[in-house]
């Protein structure tokens, strides 16, 4: 059976680290579910791999049509961002199994859409502290970088990963990223290998 494993967690737990390491594993054989946002690309990033960048108008075209399956809209200091996944030709979830980075919130919905089955949850976390210094750092690297944006978004992260809201998900699984990032990486392609195997 075809599987969407779905990678959670709070800002800078490491997500996209860990999902270029686990996805480039050829035993794995996972592909790419690739979402859409209106936020602006970041440096290094690139369209249609961690995103496809889109602006609002593609947003409310793919709407209309019916094919947005979840999306989010961020209220941030530089306008209002959508992070959204769209059912379109790239997903093919009857054949191949898929690997996709999203928040506790589009994981539910997702979940609600495919089914139970289909969709794991992999939770990354990293503790608080840890979390803010990486972020930080990240940050820092920017050309302009948007300091009142990363604190926002630190704050709500603690209210949208809510212990309650993580056990109401039925997330009781997780995956530290608190040391070296290999055995993080290590962990979740196991994790993985075995759940394709059931
Ligand atoms: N184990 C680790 N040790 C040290 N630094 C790490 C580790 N894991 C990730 N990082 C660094 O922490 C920062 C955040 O990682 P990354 O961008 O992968 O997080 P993310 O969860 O995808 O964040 P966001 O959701 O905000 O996009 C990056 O600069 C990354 O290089």
């Amino acid at each position: 059976m075809a599987r969407l494993f779905y990678m959670i967690g709070k800002s800078s737990t490491g997500k996209d680290t860990i999902y270029r390491e686990v996805i480039s594993r050829t035993d794995l054989d996972l592909n790419p579910l690739v979402m859409y946002t209106t936020r602006p690309i970041r440096k290094g990033e690139t369209d249609g791999k961690e995103y496809y960048f889109v602006d609002e108008n593609v947003l409310n075209e793919l709407e209309k049509e019916g094919r947005v399956i979840e999306k989010r809209a961020y209220h941030t200091i530089h306008g209002i961002w959508t992070y959204f996944t769209v059912d379109d030709e790239h997903a093919d979830l009857n054949r191949k199994d898929y690997l996709a980075i999203g928040t506790l919130e589009s994981y539910a919905q997702i979940r609600n859409y495919y089914g139970e089955k289909l969709v794991v949850p992999v939770y990354i976390q990293v503790e608080d502290g840890l979390r803010l210094e990486r972020a930080l750092k990240r940050e820092k690297q920017q050309p302009v970088p948007k300091y009142e944006e990363l604190c926002r978004r630190f704050l709500a992260d603690q209210a949208d990963y809510a212990e309650e809201k993580l056990a109401k998900a039925g997330i009781d699984r997780r995956f530290s990223n608190d040391k070296d990032i290999m055995s993080c990486v290590e962990e979740v392609a196991a994790f993985i290998r075995a759940g394709q195997k059931k």
